[in-house]
C-alpha cells in the first residue's frame, strides 16, 4: 500500500511538473539585455540552468531582468541594448532591438532598430478567444504595478483596455515568484466579474507557470453553492447596500424569540414552565458569552435546562439538590421530546441558507428586521418559498454575512435536527451533480492540451480539482473553507462590487494585502463603486495607495473617438485614455436589419466576433444570429464556465453587456444602444463597456433613436446594409 501511494505521489508530482513546463513552452525565450556588467543575459517565462549551474535562462520576475521592462535612454539601468525575440514553436522569427546606449553601437545594427515593433505585432494579433500573457512586451507603468510591494492596498484605475486584466495576472505570478514562501502557504484569490470571464483568462497564470491560483466570482465564494439565478438591478441593489448587514443581524436576533406568554411544557409527572425571567437570564448570559449564535445556543440551553432542573426539583418536593443531582435532571430534561421542541422554537439552530429563505419568505420577519428599509425595499427582498434554491450573486455576501453571525454548525448536529429543508438538499445534489460534469470535461480538455492525458485519467484529475483527491493544492483546500484568509487577493473589474460584497472580500484578507482592479467609469451595477474612497475607506482609511494606467492597448483611436464621447457624456471630467494604435477602419452605423448578413461579412472577415445588445433583446436578436452563423453561440445569462467557454471559442458570441466585462474581439457590432442605455441606472456606463470591446472593428446597429452622444458621433453618416436590406 505505501509502494503504490508514493508512486501516486511521484505520478502526481511529476505531471503538475511536467504540465507547468508545457504550458510555459510557447515563447520560452523572448527578450535578450547587452549588460554593461553582467554580459549577455536572456529572459525567459521561467529561469533555467544547465548542469554545470550557469544560467542560460532568466526568470523575468527576476530583479536582473527588470531592467528589460524599465530601461530607457535616460535611464538605461546598465544595460546598452535590449532585444525582443519573436518566436513560432521553437524558432526564432523576428527579432526587435531598443538602443539605450547609442555610443555602444554600431552602425550595422543601427539601420535595424525598431523598439516598438514587438509591441505592436502582439496588438495586431487576431484574438483566440483566450487571454494571453503580455511578458515579452510588459511597458514601464505596468512593470510598476506588477513589481510594486506586496503589503497594503494597491488601487490600480485605468480606462478600457489599458491592460488592468493581464496587469494583474501577471502581477500574481510575480508576487508568487517573490514571496513564495509566504503565499504558498496562504494562497492567492483572483476575483473576476462573471465564470465567462475567468475562462477567457484562466490560461494566463499557467502560460507563466503558476497553477496554484484560485480565480473565482463573487457568486462562488460560498463553498457549496453556486448562485445562478438572475435578479433585477433593484433587488441586487437593496442586497447590495451596507444597510443589509444590520438586517441580517437583526434577523439572527429575532430568531433568538422571546413569546409573549410562558412556555408551558407537559411531561407527565409535572409540567414546567419557561418564563420570562428565567428567558432573560439565559439570553442575558449567551449574548454576555460573545459567541455567534449557533454556538451561544450552547450557553443559552445549558441555562434554560438548569433553571427547569431546579424547577423541577421543586416540584417532585426534593428541595435544594447538589450538582450532580442537578446534572442528571438536566440531562434527563435535555431528551425529552417536548423540551427539545421547545428549545428548537426558542433559539433554532441556523443555517445561513435557512435564516435568508426565512426571511425572504415572511412579510412579518422582514418587517422586523428590515425596518431600516422603506417598505418599497422590503418588497424587493420578498421570495417565495417555492424558490429556495435559487441563490443569485448578490446573496452569495448576504449568506456570508450570516454564517459568520451565526457561526459554524455541526453536521452531525444539523443531520439530527433535520433543519436542512429537503429542497436545498436536493438542489445541492443537482448542483453538484452539474458541477462534476463540468469538471470533467475540462479535465479531458486539461489532459489533452498538456498532452498528458496517458499519464493521468480525466476522473482523477477532475477528483483532484474538485478537492476530493488525496493531495489538495493550497488553491483547493482555500476554496473549500468559507474562513480561509488569504496571503493575496486581487479584485478585477472592482468597481462592480457592492458594499456587501466587499465585506465578504475583506474578511478573506484579515491581512489587507490586496490588489485592486477597476475602472470607476464602467460602473454598470447599481450597487457598485462611485469612488475607491467610498469603497476602501472604511476598511484601510488613508492607507491605501493608487496607480493609474494611462494607455489603451486594446481599442484603436477611430473607436475610441466615438466610446470617449460617451464616456464625456458621463462625466466630462474623464479622459478616456490614448490608443498606441490607429486601426484604419472607421465605426460604422446599419439598421437592425441588416444583423444577420453583417454578422456573416465580419465573420468573412476573420477572428472573433461578439454582438452585444440589450438584455431585453437577447432572445430575438440572438436567434436571428444563429440563423444566419453556424455555430453562433448566445450565452444566456448566468451561463456556468462551461457556456462562457463556448461562447470564447465560438466564431460569434451574442451576449448582454454584463457578460462582455473584461472581454475582448476583433469585431463587436453594438445593437440598439438606446436600449443598452436606458437598461440601468448607469446605462451610458454600459454602453461605454460595449464600445470599448473591440481591438479592430465597431459596428453600431439601431432602429431606435441613439443616445445623443452616440448621435454626434456618427451625424448623418450613411449607414451600412440599407441597399440591400430594402425589401426584408
Ligand atoms: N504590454 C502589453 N503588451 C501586449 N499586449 C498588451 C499589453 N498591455 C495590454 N495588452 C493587451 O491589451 C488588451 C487589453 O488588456 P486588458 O483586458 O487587461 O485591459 P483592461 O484594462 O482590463 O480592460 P477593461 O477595463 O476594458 O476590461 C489585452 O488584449 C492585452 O493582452
Amino acid at each position: 500500500m505505501q509502494n503504490r501511494s508514493e508512486r501516486d505521489t511521484f505520478a502526481e508530482m511529476y505531471a503538475s511538473r511536467l504540465a507547468r513546463l508545457w504550458a510555459v513552452e510557447r515563447g520560452l525565450a523572448f527578450g535578450r539585455l547587452d549588460h554593461v556588467d553582467e554580459g549577455l543575459l536572456y529572459i525567459g517565462k521561467i529561469g533555467l540552468t544547465d548542469d554545470e549551474q550557469d544560467r542560460l535562462l532568466i526568470d523575468w520576475r527576476a530583479p536582473v531582468a527588470q531592467p528589460f521592462y524599465r530601461a530607457t535612454p535616460a535611464a538605461p539601468m546598465g544595460v546598452t541594448r535590449r532585444r525582443h525575440l519573436q518566436t513560432k514553436g521553437r524558432t526564432v522569427v523576428g527579432v526587435d532591438d531598443d538602443l539605450l546606449d547609442l555610443d555602444a553601437l554600431s552602425d550595422d545594427d543601427r539601420a535595424t532598430l525598431n523598439g516598438e515593433a514587438a509591441l505592436l505585432a502582439a496588438l495586431d494579433e487576431r484574438r483566440t478567444g483566450r487571454m494571453r500573457d503580455i511578458v515579452a512586451t510588459i511597458q514601464a507603468e505596468q512593470d510598476r504595478v506588477i513589481r510594486a510591494d506586496l503589503n497594503g492596498v494597491l488601487v490600480v484605475q485605468g480606462g478600457p483596455g489599458t491592460g488592468k486584466t493581464v496587469v494583474a495576472l501577471h502581477r500574481a505570478a510575480y508576487l508568487l515568484y517573490t514571496h513564495r514562501e509566504r503565499l504558498d502557504r496562504r494562497g492567492v484569490l483572483i476575483l473576476g466579474p462573471n465564470p465567462t470571464f475567468l475562462r477567457y483568462i484562466e490560461q494566463v497564470l499557467p502560460s507563466l507557470g503558476e497553477t496554484d491560483v484560485l480565480l473565482s466570482t463573487v457568486g462562488e465564494l460560498y463553498p457549496g453553492l453556486t448562485a445562478t439565478a438572475r435578479e433585477r438591478p433593484e433587488v441586487a441593489a437593496v442586497k447590495g447596500d451596507t444597510r443589509m448587514a444590520e438586517v441580517i443581524a437583526r434577523a439572527v436576533r429575532d430568531r433568538q424569540r422571546m413569546p409573549r406568554k410562558p412556555v408551558e411544557l407537559a411531561l407527565g409527572r409535572y409540567t414546567l414552565t419557561i418564563d420570562r425571567p428565567m428567558l432573560d437570564a439565559a439570553r442575558h448570559k449567551a449574548s454576555r458569552s460573545r459567541r455567534p449564535h449557533n454556538q451561544a445556543r450552547a450557553v443559552f440551553v445549558r441555562s434554560v435546562l438548569n433553571a427547569l432542573a431546579r424547577q423541577a426539583a421543586k416540584k417532585l418536593g426534593r428541595g435544594l439538590i447538589d450538582e450532580d443531582e442537578l446534572a442528571d435532571l438536566r440531562e434527563e430534561l435535555r431528551t425529552e421530546p417536548v423540551v427539545k421542541a421547545a428549545l428548537n422554537r426558542l433559539w433554532p439552530y441556523l443555517t445561513p441558507q435557512r435564516l435568508l429563505l426565512g426571511l425572504y419568505g415572511s412579510p412579518e420577519r422582514l418587517a422586523h428586521a428590515a425596518a431600516g428599509l422603506t417598505p418599497e425595499e422590503r418588497a424587493l427582498l420578498r421570495r417565495d418559498p417555492g424558490r429556495a434554491s435559487e441563490w443569485t450573486e448578490s446573496d452569495v455576501p448576504l449568506l456570508d454575512e450570516a454564517a459568520e453571525q451565526l457561526g459554524e454548525i455541526d453536521e452531525q448536529v444539523l443531520r439530527a435536527t433535520a433543519l436542512q429543508a429537503e429542497e436545498e438538499l436536493a438542489a445541492a445534489r443537482q448542483a453538484e451533480e452539474h458541477e462534476r460534469e463540468a469538471e470533467l470535461a475540462y479535465a479531458r480538455e486539461v489532459l489533452e492540451l498538456t498532452g498528458l492525458s496517458d499519464v493521468m485519467e480525466a476522473e482523477r484529475l477532475a477528483e483532484r480539482q474538485r478537492g476530493q483527491g488525496p493531495y489538495l493544492t493550497t488553491a483547493e483546500r482555500a476554496a473549500a473553507d468559507r474562513t480561509w484568509a488569504y496571503g493575496h487577493v486581487i479584485v478585477d473589474e472592482a468597481q462592480e462590487l457592492s458594499p456587501m460584497a466587499w465585506r465578504a472580500v475583506m474578511r478573506r484578507v484579515p491581512n489587507r494585502s490586496m490588489t485592486i482592479v477597476g475602472d470607476i467609469a464602467q460602473t454598470g451595477s447599481a450597487a457598485g463603486a462611485r469612488s475607491w474612497a467610498e469603497v476602501l475607506d472604511p476598511y484601510v482609511a488613508g492607507r491605501w495607495r493608487q496607480e493609474r494606467l494611462t494607455v489603451n492597448y486594446r481599442t484603436p483611436v477611430e473607436l475610441m473617438e466615438v466610446a470617449a464621447r460617451v464616456l464625456a457624456a458621463i462625466d466630462p471630467a474623464l479622459r478616456a485614455p490614448a490608443s498606441v494604435r490607429e486601426g484604419g477602419v472607421r465605426p460604422w452605423t446599419a439598421p437592425v436589419a441588416a444583423l444577420p448578413e453583417l454578422v456573416k461579412a465580419e465573420v468573412g472577415e476573420g477572428g472573433k466576433v461578439a454582438v452585444v445588445v440589450p438584455d431585453a433583446l437577447l432572445g430575438p436578436l440572438g436567434e436571428r444570429v444563429s440563423a444566419a452563423v453556424d455555430g453562433a453561440v448566445v450565452v444566456a445569462p448566468g451561463t456556468g464556465r462551461g457556456g462562457g467557454a463556448a461562447a470564447l471559442d465560438a466564431p460569434v458570441a451574442v451576449m448582454g453587456v454584463t457578460d462582455a466585462k473584461g472581454l475582448e474581439f476583433d469585431a463587436v457590432l453594438v445593437a440598439e444602444p438606446g436600449g443598452i442605455a436606458a437598461q440601468s441606472p448607469r446605462g451610458l456606463s454600459d454602453l461605454y463597456v460595449a464600445l470599448t470591446r473591440a481591438t479592430q472593428r465597431l459596428g453600431v446597429l439601431y432602429d431606435e433613436p441613439l443616445p445623443r452622444p452616440l448621435g454626434e458621433a456618427f451625424g448623418d453618416l450613411p449607414r451600412r446594409g440599407h441597399m440591400s436590406t430594402n425589401g426584408l
